[in-house]
Order: structure tokens, then sequence, then C-alpha cells
């Protein structure tokens, strides 16, 4: 099986390139995602990526997490199925529209001088804030902003925001005290979200700047999340910590997303690195 491995600030997954190569069959997906992510036996990867032919798009993505299951979107993915796309030649213009589960997004690759792309920006849409977007327990027409919720024994202040993938977001004042690992499955498995969910913890170090941490449903913790820092600066804005329209740069483990959330037509834009790590034949 050929494969491409690129990653977006350290979150990496295992590309298939659908229009060139054999992808395997539907039920052979999950194991496979769970195989090539494993880093003992397989290649090492928060998850598995394919990239295919769209119907009404100009590519289509679909994402697994590295314990098999299917996720609606992955910002990362999105930006470096979009390096991949431009680099191979699948698409010829800079700008272009990616399928996903969780709707339609425009991508725009900034090649350089020497025709390389680095950095991707995406539209990555309108936010879904309601309850059932997530979807989580309640009332599913509200929305859930800084909601006092009891999950375990711990009382938690939550907001919750749907970048076609669900996202809950806390804020903390000490970032490195952020309980990720612990309370992060807690959370991700609560039967307040019986789809699961995303889990970030968010400081604020000013209106425009924010560190952030993840704990991914399906993948655990990961140097980066994409689709959350999306969330986490909609989640800013809600809370009034940040606005709409300024820039806000944020500080993930594995490096810097610029994220805005414009007031013109309520789109969230991301703008990061994509990078490409090796190409092989997984053999195992
Ligand atoms: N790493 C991703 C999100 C991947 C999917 C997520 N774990 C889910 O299950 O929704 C990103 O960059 O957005």
């Amino acid at each position: 099986m050929k494969f491409t491995k690129l990653h977006g600030l350290g979150n990496s997954y295992i590309y298939l390139d659908g229009f060139n190569d054999a992808i395997p069959s539907e039920q052979d997906l999950p194991k496979t995602a769970i195989a090539v992510s494993n880093p003992y036996t397989g290649i090492g990867s928060d998850g598995l990526i394919l990239i295919l032919p769209s119907e009404g798009s100009d590519v289509r993505m679909r994402v697994f997490n590295n314990d098999g299951s299917e996720a609606k979107n992955c910002g990362n993915g999105l930006r470096c199925v979009s390096k991949y796309v431009y680099d191979r030649g699948i698409v010829t213009s800079t700008t272009f529209t990616i399928e996903t589960l969780g709707g339609e997004v425009e991508a725009e690759v900034h090649p350089d001088d020497a025709n390389q792309v680095k950095m991707v920006t995406v539209d990555m849409g309108v936010p879904r804030l309601k309850k059932s977007d997530l979807p989580m327990t309640g009332n599913g027409a509200e929305q859930t902003i800084n909601e006092s919720i009891a999950i375990a024994d711990h009382q938690f202040s939550m907001t919750g925001v749907s970048m076609g993938n669900p996202h809950i977001i806390m804020f903390t004042d000490d970032i490195s005290k952020a309980p990720v690992s612990t309370l992060g499955p807690l959370i991700e498995k609560s039967s307040v979200f019986p789809e699961g969910v995303n889990v970030e913890w968010v400081q604020m170090v000013s209106e425009r700047e924010m560190n952030f941490k993840v704990w991914e449903r399906g993948s655990g913790i990961t140097q980066a999340c994409g689709t959350g820092a999306c969330a986490a600066v909609v989640a800013a804005v809600l809370n009034g910590q940040s606005k709409k329209d300024e820039e806000v740069i944020v500080h993930l483990p594995g490096g810097d997303l610029y994220i805005t959330w414009s007031s013109k037509d309520d789109h969230v834009w991301m703008r990061g690195e994509a990078v490409t790590v090796c190409h092989g034949k997984y053999l195992a």
C-alpha cells in the first residue's frame, strides 16, 4: 500500500491517494488506521486520511482516528490534503474545494517562489453552536457557553462548538496544569456527549493570543488540532475574551495557527503550515 506521511504542527496522518493508488476496502479501513498509526508495529501517526475524487467538490477527504473511528473533519488534515493535491498536480488552481463529512470547505495554498507549498489557508465555514450540533445532552436548541457541567465528580465550565466535528473548550489560568491526560479521556467518553467529544484547554495570553492543549476524540493527546484551535477562538469570542475579525495566534504544543472569526459571513479562517514527512510502501 503506497502512502505519504504529512503533518500539520506535529499532528501527523498517513495519507492514501485515491486518485492514483489502491485504497483498502471499506471494511478494512478502521483496522488499517489502527495498524498504520501504531508507532511500534506500524508507521506511527494520529490516524489515516484518504484523499479521494469527489462528485461535487474538487477533492474529498475521509479521516480515521488512530482508534479506527471515522471523524467528520480535521483542520490539520485539510491543510495537508491541500498541499498534497497541489504538489501532485491533482488540482492546478491555488484555490479549490474539499468535501468532508462535516461539509465542504474552501482551501488556498500559498506556493513560494520554487512552487513549494508551506502555508495553507482554509475557510472552515460557520461554526455550529447548538447542543444538538455536537451533539450533547440538554436542550438541543440551546448553546453551551461557559456552562457548569458535572462529569465524574468534577464540575467544569464548558463552551461547546462544532466545526463539523465536536469540541468542548475550558479556560484555565495555567495551561501547564491542564489535566489533559487524566480528565481528557473522562470528558471524551462521558454520556453528556453521546458521540464523544474533542476536549480542549485554553489559557488566554491576550485578546489576540492563546495557549492551547488538546485531548482528541479517538486519538488522545496530539501535538495540534486545527478544528480545535478554530473552536477555541470561537469560544474565546463567545466568552468575551477575543473579538471577531481580529486574528488570534494559537500556540499549540506543535506550533502556531492563525485563526480569525469573520463578522462578514460568520466564517472561521485558519492559516498554518503543512509538511510532507516521507513517501513509502506499507507491507504489513
Ligand atoms: N486532528 C484533527 C481532528 C481529528 C478528528 C477528531 N479527533 C475527531 O474525532 O473529531 C484536527 O486537526 O482538526
